[in-house]
């Protein structure tokens, strides 16, 4: 279902004849209210009845403040309900009768707010093999399979995680992201399970785990691999049981997240050298997903990094543009720090740049690391092979052209491509 014109519906005693009748009109101007465990839209309507608890009211709608509420209530309610919009809890309000055309303007402003609000990521994918990666990432994004996502630093883990939480039943609540590396196990331990007040020296303050705080949405456990393996038991001992006991309490809170794991380290490696426990391995890895480094998809370089200026034009409203040399050398950098990298690098760019077009200078790549350690002839050769490759590739493709370029016959430039092939 499309999701554009999609808004959930939340009423605390049902809904009374005359807003049923809003609802169709709702609908016949394109609007769609689908089960709350379908709907991947950000905004709800709110329907108060005039014998309801406002007090109520308020606590429901404040325990949803993510979703960014509209109201639909009587005038004489207004000023009471008033307390919501100024904590922020309620987006806009209309009183009955309600003028259909302004409610469905509402709505549909609430919906571009709430996605601008969360800056939820647009899927970009120039590659077929990465639409192949987002297609199956939708598909299984309407169950609660548990994912493992594998990749290199900055390939796009979290970026897939947040896509399959967006495009599932959960997007309303909290997508938590918590990356267990570089953590001491007692944090890790305090972030996952939480504590409560007084559970040790210095607790001050009672603190929900990332479980809880992920309740009813996505849970990320990135670099799942450097999990201590003291850890991996509790873990997998809150994944058997569906709940999770805060440090220093005796109460079992549910469950109810979806968990996607991430890591750049091989999780099935790491079992076979006894890092990480095989059950939770087999747990976890039901639905495994695999984000390839940027120098894998070189196709996609160009298309991210228009992409890139473009957004960099619409934050600060001025369009940068790439010289011929400047995407020679995008397309042939070997991108170590993946889509991180190249956005950073993009950026950097865009704001150092003196004219609207960005040079082949001002992307201030450093050159590839060359194996110092191969003999010279080996690397004389791989620099050979680079610039045939490079001369035929500005040449769009024309052998003649770039044997010309490079000033060798085209029976040496053709000799030289045999041999590399
Ligand atoms: N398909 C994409 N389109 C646009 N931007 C993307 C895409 N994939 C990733 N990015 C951007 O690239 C950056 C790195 O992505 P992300 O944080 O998801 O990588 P990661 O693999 O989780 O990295 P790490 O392992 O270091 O946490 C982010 O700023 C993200 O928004």
């Amino acid at each position: 279902m499309s999701q554009q014109k999609q808004c959930r519906i939340w009423s605390l005693s049902g809904l009374s004849v005359e807003d049923r009748v809003l609802l169709d009109s709702l609908a016949s101007l394109g609007w769609a209210f689908p089960a709350e465990a379908e709907c991947g839209s950000m905004v709800g309507l709110a329907f108060v009845q005039p014998k309801d608890e406002l007090r109520k009211v308020m606590e429901q709608l404040a325990a949803h403040s993510r979703m960014l509420w509209i109201v639909v209530c009587d005038n004489n309610q207004l000023s009471e309900l008033s307390r919501l919009f100024s904590l922020g809890i309620v987006f806009d309000f209309h009183h009955r009768p309600v003028q259909i055309e302004l409610l469905s303007a509402t709505l549909g402003h609430g919906l571009g707010v709430h996605k601008e609000l969360l800056q939820l990521p647009e899927p970009s994918t120039f590659s077929h093999d990465m639409t192949g990666l987002y297609d199956k990432a939708r598909r299984i994004a309407g169950t609660d399979i548990s994912v493992v996502i594998h990749g290199p630093s900055g390939s796009g883990k979290e970026y897939l995680a947040r896509y399959i939480h967006q495009h599932s039943g959960r997007s309303a609540a909290p997508f938590v992201s918590l990356n267990c590396a570089g953590l001491p196990a007692n944090l890790i331990q305090d972030e996952l399970f939480g504590h409560e007040k007084g559970a040790f020296t210095g607790a001050n303050q009672a603190h929900a785990g990332v479980f809880e705080q992920a309740k009813g949405g996505t849970l990320l456990l990135d670099e799942i691999g450097d999990l201590p393996l003291e850890l991996q038991g509790n873990f997998l001992q809150v994944l058997q049981q569906k709940s999770v006991r805060r440090l220093g309490s005796a109460r079992y809170v549910p469950v109810d997240c979806r968990i996607i794991a991430a890591s750049h380290k091989k999780l099935s490696d790491l079992v076979s050298q006894g890092g990480f426990r095989e059950d939770l391995f087999y747990r976890l890895n039901v639905i495994h997903l695999e984000v390839p480094a940027l120098a894998q998809r070189r196709d996609e370089v160009l298309p991210l990094a228009e992409y890139f200026l473009e957004q960099y034009a619409e934050r600060y409203g001025v369009r940068k543009h790439l010289s011929t040399e400047a995407r020679f050398l995008l397309q042939e950098y070997h991108w170590p720090g993946n889509i991180r990298q190249l956005q950073n690098v993009l950026i950097s760019a865009a704001t150092l740049s003196d004219t609207s077009i960005i040079s082949g200078q001002e992307l201030n790549l450093e050159h590839p690391q060359t194996e110092l350690a191969s003999p010279l002839a080996d690397q004389v050769r791989l620099f050979e092979q680079q610039t045939i490759l490079r001369a035929v590739r500005m040449n769009g493709g024309c052998r003649n052209k770039a044997a010309r370029q490079l000033g060798i016959s085209r029976h040496t430039l053709y000799r030289k491509i045999r041999q590399s092939d």
